[in-house]
């Protein structure tokens, strides 16, 4: 408690009515008009949906499962976010990715409405990473706790409230994940679900090599699962952002790869909230055609 109010306020702004941190809604110009080249492989997701995650899958496929290639930096150097502005020294994500060589993997947050437009004129792939509102929900909220860059949250129940209106950095789950959905039919977008990947690992990274145009073994598939499982990026320090300071990740409050789990929503959910819930989620999701599963 006490580290937690000691923290600087936050400041937050909009872009087209989407929160968004202040630094990024500072920056947007070069942000939305980012360059995309036509080899870049985009990986995009809400806040906490196993976008790390992805990002580590995708790059051992492209290193053809060398772990050793894996740990050449931290994950979030080699696959920058392109509207994330970092606390000094780390560079600002969009002048980190121009002085990348192709074929660059690229992160973003972004709802599909503010994605910069050329990475629909170079065609680029992207792969979507979609996570049960639930468990987005409760990550979230441990995420802002551990992480200074965001607000800190005043308690669950506030939050819960600021997610399910769509008050938090990146703005509104539903939009998020409805909108990138529908672009799938004008774009090369690959979903994938969180859950899908807990269930069955291997079933899913097969799917990302195919769609990356790769062939890879089963060993070497393997290699890839077994690199990428919860544990091994947990003790890895190139994966569990240990190299980012306490002072900007406090991981004592929250271990950045936390739990890994499908259900932790039913820890936190009261029965209350969990009415309201899937009240807001029918109103909200209803003829999207899309089904999450909240447990497996
Ligand atoms: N390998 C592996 N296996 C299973 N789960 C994993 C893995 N790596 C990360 N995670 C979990 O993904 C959650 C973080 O999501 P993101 O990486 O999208 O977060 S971020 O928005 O980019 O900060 C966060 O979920 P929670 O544990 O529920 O908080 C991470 O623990």
């Amino acid at each position: 408690m006490a580290q937690e109010a000691q923290r600087i306020p936050v400041a937050m702004g909009h872009i087209e009515g989407v929160p968004l941190l202040g630094s990024t809604c500072d920056a947007w110009d070069s942000i939305y008009n980012f360059q995309a080249r036509g080899d870049d492989i985009l990986i995009t997701g809400f806040p906490k949906s196993g976008t790390t995650w992805m990002q580590e899958i995708v790059d051992l496929i492209l290193q053809e499962g060398d772990a050793q290639k894996g740990r050449r930096a931290p994950t979030y150097i080699k696959v920058p976010c392109i509207e994330l502005i970092p606390p000094k020294p780390r560079p600002i994500g969009v002048e980190l990715a121009q002085t990348m060589k192709s074929p660059r993997v690229l992160k973003t947050h972004l709802p599909i409405n503010l994605l910069p437009p050329s990475f629909w004129e170079k065609n680029v792939k992207a792969v979507y990473v979609a996570r049960n509102a639930k468990d987005c929900m409760v990550s979230y909220y441990y995420f802002h706790k551990m992480n200074k860059m965001l607000p800190p949250p005043r308690n669950l129940e506030n939050f819960f409230s600021a997610f399910l209106s769509g008050d938090v950095p990146w703005g509104s789950w539903f939009d998020h994940v409805i909108g990138w959905w529908k672009a799938m039919d004008k774009h090369q977008i690959l979903f994938i679900f969180y859950e899908d990947m807990i269930e069955d690992p291997m079933r899913e990274i097969r799917k990302v090599m195919k769609f990356l145009g790769k062939d890879l073994s089963d060993e070497v598939l393997e290699n890839i699962k077994y690199h990428t499982s919860f544990q091994a990026m947990k003790e890895n320090p190139m994966t569990n952002f240990s190299t980012v300071p306490n002072a900007v990740l406090e991981q004592t409050i929250s271990p950045f790869i936390r739990k890994g789990t499908v259900g932790d929503w039913r820890n936190h959910f009261t029965v209350a909230q969990n009415i309201i819930f899937d009240e807001e989620y029918k109103k909200k999701m209803e003829g999207s055609g899309l089904n999450f599963r909240t447990e497996l």
